[in-house]
């Protein structure tokens, strides 16, 4: 029996209306009866919400938010996700869709601006995940502790006429900075680093959590999502297809030439012309330079990235849940070349890129690709070490 019917009933007991009552001489059992159900009620409405009161304010929090808060941590199992830059033009939609995955539980958006309304905006979407939000370094460590999955999309972005490399010195010390706090709060979680250039912030990552003694290679992913995004769309539009029936893997690493697609292993089989197969790559190389030009000084890609970010993240849940067979392309520690970083498909699972496979049969086209990628990808990875090694 719920409080209101309790209330109708003993109410209508009463009521001087009632002929019962009226009627019925005063027994005292039956006065302390109808007392005990008032206690009830009493204790019902404001005993349960005095002593959230009393709790919370020590606390110096609202006690009916934390009441409701409390509720939605008991609701759906799931993994823990903060996102890094939350507020920023990747941060803000990444956040929101990351909040509609239902993989998630736990939502931490942490920015060192902007994080706060973030929060509040994306709270109220009547998703299962519970939200929070950090605001600057002296919450990093909160914002991290107990994560599954930590995404990274801080850092500035390019402007016409500059390459990711020009993004270096800022975004390699955020980078650090984000790395420590990791080695901190969540040394066993998943790393998606989406900040530029991801051919040097990846092996900045591994070198912080080398020194710090917790570097597990499986564990760190550069996101080369958006490259293979791109070329699924860009091919499709040539061969006149749904592009989320085809799949192209893009290998190498992320700026211009290291950006390798490999053509001749389009699903569903296909062939290119010559034409064809130069326009393709160049498109894809250079996509990321065309949202550059386009937004003519207002940023780089942003919601294809979230897009793209949240596509690969969910994959990484799927594989940390244990789903079998999930295969994506990320930039990772890796044997496939002499080199020490390189994307590839790669198996996840519970313990991360579990498998990094070979890139299979290349075409003429694609082996001068490759040594292209090579030459400039080793520099890029010699710049990030030696950012922390100096
Ligand atoms: N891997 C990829 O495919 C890919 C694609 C697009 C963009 N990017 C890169 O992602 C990065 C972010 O791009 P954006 O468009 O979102 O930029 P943005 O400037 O809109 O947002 C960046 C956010 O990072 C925050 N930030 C800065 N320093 C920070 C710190 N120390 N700790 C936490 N947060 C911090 C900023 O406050 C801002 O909110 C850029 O480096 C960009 O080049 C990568
Ligand atoms: O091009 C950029 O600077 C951003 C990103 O790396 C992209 O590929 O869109």
């Amino acid at each position: 029996m719920d409080v209101n019917q309790r209330i109708a009933i003993i109410s209508a007991h009463l009521h001087p209306s009632n002929p019962q009552v009226l009627k019925v001489p005063f027994h005292f059992h039956q006065f302390l009866l109808q007392l005990s159900e008032f206690c009830f009620i009493l204790w019902d409405y404001f005993g349960i919400y005095t002593l959230l009161f009393l709790n919370a304010e020590k606390m110096g929090e609202n006690p009916i938010l934390r009441a409701a808060d409390c509720r939605a941590k008991g609701g759906a199992a799931g993994f823990k996700v903060a996102v890094l830059g939350a507020a920023g033009g990747i941060g803000q939609p990444l956040a929101m869709l990351m909040k509609m995955n239902p993989l998630v539980s736990v939502l931490h958006l942490y920015d060192v601006v902007n994080a706060p309304g973030v929060t509040a905006d994306i709270s109220h979407m009547d998703t299962s995940a519970v939200v929070r939000g950090f605001l600057g370094q002296q919450q990093l460590e909160s914002a991290l502790t107990g994560m599954d999955l930590v995404i990274i999309p801080a850092g500035v972005p390019r402007k016409p006429g500059m390459t990711r490399d020009d993004l270096f010195n800022i975004n390699a010390g955020i980078v650090r900075t984000l790395c420590e706090g990791i080695v901190k709060s969540c040394p066993n979680a998943l790393v998606n680093l989406i900040s530029n250039p991801v051919n040097s912030t990846v092996p900045i990552a591994a070198e912080v959590f080398k020194k710090a003694g917790i570097y597990d290679p499986k564990k760190l992913l550069g996101v080369t999502m958006l490259d293979v995004v791109r070329a699924n769309t860009f091919v499709a539009e040539v061969l006149g297809l749904d592009p989320r029936e085809v799949s192209v893997p893009v290998v190498g690493g992320h700026a211009g030439v290291t950006i390798l697609p490999l053509l001749s292993q389009v699903k569903p089989p296909c062939s290119f012309t010559p034409e064809e197969t130069e326009f393709l790559t160049k498109r894809i190389q250079d996509g990321g330079t065309e949202v550059v030009q386009a937004k003519a000084g207002a940023g780089s890609a942003t919601l294809s990235m979230a897009y793209a970010a949240v596509k690969f993240a969910d994959a990484c849940l799927r594989g940390l849940r244990g789903d079998a067979g999930i295969v994506e392309c990320a930039f990772v520690a890796s044997q496939v070349t002499e080199l020490p970083f390189f994307a590839s498909k790669v198996r996840l699972g519970r313990g991360g890129a579990e498998e990094v496979y070979q890139l299979g049969p290349l075409n003429e086209y694609e082996r001068v690709g490759l040594e292209k990628a090579k030459k400039e990808l080793a520099t890029s990875i010699e710049k990030g070490v030696s950012f922390i090694n100096k």
